[in-house]
């Protein structure tokens, strides 16, 4: 199985990181089990015997992982005893360590935790440390979010308590009535108090409910932290990698990190768990392959068929560079949205949009088409593609001593229109009008336009170009998912790599059946 291993935790993409506290910065989580073993040891052998009862001890690795790790305390107590056929009434939080109620013993656990820690010191995991201090040498800010109520003790006895620019703990969650892991709240909680959005922070966690809990909260990479035979849990809960330890775990400062080949659709889909898709897909190099001629980039019927089968069940939109007409000619599909001219012309059921000042640099385009013409005739090879809002100079025939001839006339061509500007792409020069819209821009107009902002869906967005990566850019910004086409690692701003069309054909089916299995 495929997984965007190693861990890279970028700041392109990233801009804070939420710590589980038990387990994944502290090894309190063995002597959490240890206190919870030994409270209903205890209690169940005393405890008199009632029909449909099971009195069998406390398994601290199995019964640790189900019933109690992660989650608020008394809900852990509930959870446990339930399972044992076991009904106590909830109490009061200041019931004492002898009452026989759900609050009771809680805090008969928490007693015999606090002088386990006060007795034998809080050991730290030395990768979470290590991590913790490079997440903020790379100016990520960091949370520690805790079910527990003893998270200001294990921090100070721990030495942690200043890596940390917040804490929501079982103390906070009660004040602000936050529900616990699985649910989203207290993630939520911690990225706010960061002022950092939940699709740019990511979670590390080494417990079921709290991966749960991360996904739900839509947060943009959700860790799991595997301290032994987790693994697989982990991932059913949501994760979109599991690691065994933290000193494995990347921290870069830029995108210079080629992303990992998605060489299946899992980790995709899992991402999908409680959000729909909107898929936004590139035509070069993307639905076709790369050809010598633009003219000869014809869409596969294979694909043609892939396409409208996911436009029955998800919103589906090709952003070229292109022109607007010649992309929807080679796709032919009526019911999907085109963006031509790298998203400058936009054209679908129910939505249009023409740049205006895209319009206004119409005749500048044109007299640069028309002098590119003239200056490049004599160049073997050298194609000018004139579309509606943009001139694409072609040289992936042109002999290579000839290539900076081709690029001089563009250049010269850009020099004498301040209306436009320089750009590029596998082996094109371009000229566009000089204003700040590009792919990036254009689909997050479309989010807004179709009312697929909402943290209920997924924007995927697949390209091969260096046009897309600003797409890729804008999509990590709002939680959704760049995926770059290359036959070879390259850096990208996307979170994973397809290698060539067929492998965005296969995504595409499984996207639509996954999707059609959800309605
Ligand atoms: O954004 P896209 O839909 O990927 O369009 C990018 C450019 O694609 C075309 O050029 C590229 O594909 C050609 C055919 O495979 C290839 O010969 C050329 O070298 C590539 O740059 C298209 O002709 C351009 O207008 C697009 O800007």
């Amino acid at each position: 199985m495929s997984e965007p291993a190693p861990a890279t935790l970028s700041r392109t993409r990233l801009d804070a990181v939420l710590f589980d506290l038990d387990g994944v910065v502290t090894r309190t989580a063995q002597v959490h089990a240890a206190a919870w073993k030994d409270l209903f040891d205890a209690y169940l052998r005393e405890r008199a015997p009632h029909e449909g009862e099971d009195h069998s001890p406390f398994d601290d690795q199995r019964d640790y992982r189900r019933y109690v790790d992660g989650k608020p305390r008394v809900k852990g107590v509930k959870h446990f005893l339930a399972a044992r056929g076991i009904d106590l009434p909830l109490g009061e939080p200041s019931d004492p360590p002898e009452e026989e109620t759900l609050w009771g013993l809680g805090n008969r656990k928490n007693q015999r935790f606090r002088s386990t820690l006060s007795e034998q010191g809080v050991a730290r995991y030395d990768c979470a440390v290590d991590l913790l201090h490079r997440l903020r040498e790379t100016g990520f800010r960091t949370a520690v979010v805790t079910a527990s109520k003893n998270c200001d003790l294990i921090l100070e006895e721990a030495g942690l308590a200043d890596l940390f620019d917040a804490r929501v703990d079982g103390v906070e969650a009660e004040r602000l009535e936050l529900a616990g892991k699985p649910d989203a709240d207290t993630f939520l909680e911690a990225a706010a108090r960061l002022h950092c959005e939940p699709a740019r922070t990511a979670v590390l966690e080494d417990a079921v409910a709290g991966v749960r809990a991360a996904r739900r909260g839509a947060f943009g990479l959700v860790v799991g932290v595997d301290r032994g035979g987790a693994r697989d849990s982990l991932r059913e809960a949501g994760a979109d990698l599991v690691v065994g330890d933290l000193c494995g775990v990347k921290v870069t400062a830029e995108a210079t990190d080629p992303p990992p080949l998605l060489a299946e659709s899992g980790p995709l889909l899992r991402r999908l768990a409680e959000r729909r898709p909107a898929l936004f897909l590139d035509y070069d190099g993307t639905l076709t392959p790369i050809v010598e001629r633009p003219e000869d980039a014809l869409l596969a019927p294979a694909m043609r068929a892939a396409l409208r089968a996911a436009a029955e069940v998800m919103p589906v939109a090709i952003i070229s560079g292109r022109d607007l007409d010649d992309v929807q000619a080679l796709v032919d599909l009526r019911e999907i949205i085109y963006a031509g001219s790298h998203g400058f012309d936009i054209r679908g059921p129910d939505i249009a949009l023409e740049q205006p000042e895209g319009v206004d640099a119409l005749d500048d385009l044109t007299r640069a088409a028309d002098t590119l013409e003239a200056r490049l005739a004599d160049i073997d090879g050298a194609q000018v593609e004139r579309k509606r809002f943009a001139v694409a100079v072609h040289y992936r025939r042109v002999a290579d001593d000839q290539v900076a001839r081709v690029e001089d006339a563009v250049t010269a061509a850009a020099d004498r229109a301040p209306n436009l500007r320089r750009t590029g792409g596998k082996k094109i020069f371009e000229l566009r009008p000089d204003i700040d819209w590009d792919k990036g821009r254009a689909v997050t107009w479309l989010l807004e336009k179709l009312g697929l902002e909402g943290p209920d869906v997924l924007p995927i967005y697949v390209g091969d170009d260096d046009t897309d990566e600003d797409a890729f850019r804008a999509l990590a910004k709002q939680g959704g998912i760049g995926i770059l086409v290359a036959a070879q690692d390259q850096p990208s701003a996307a979170a994973w790599r397809l290698a060539d069309p067929d492998a965005v054909r296969e995504l595409l089916a499984s996207l639509t059946a996954a999707e059609a299995d959800a309605r």
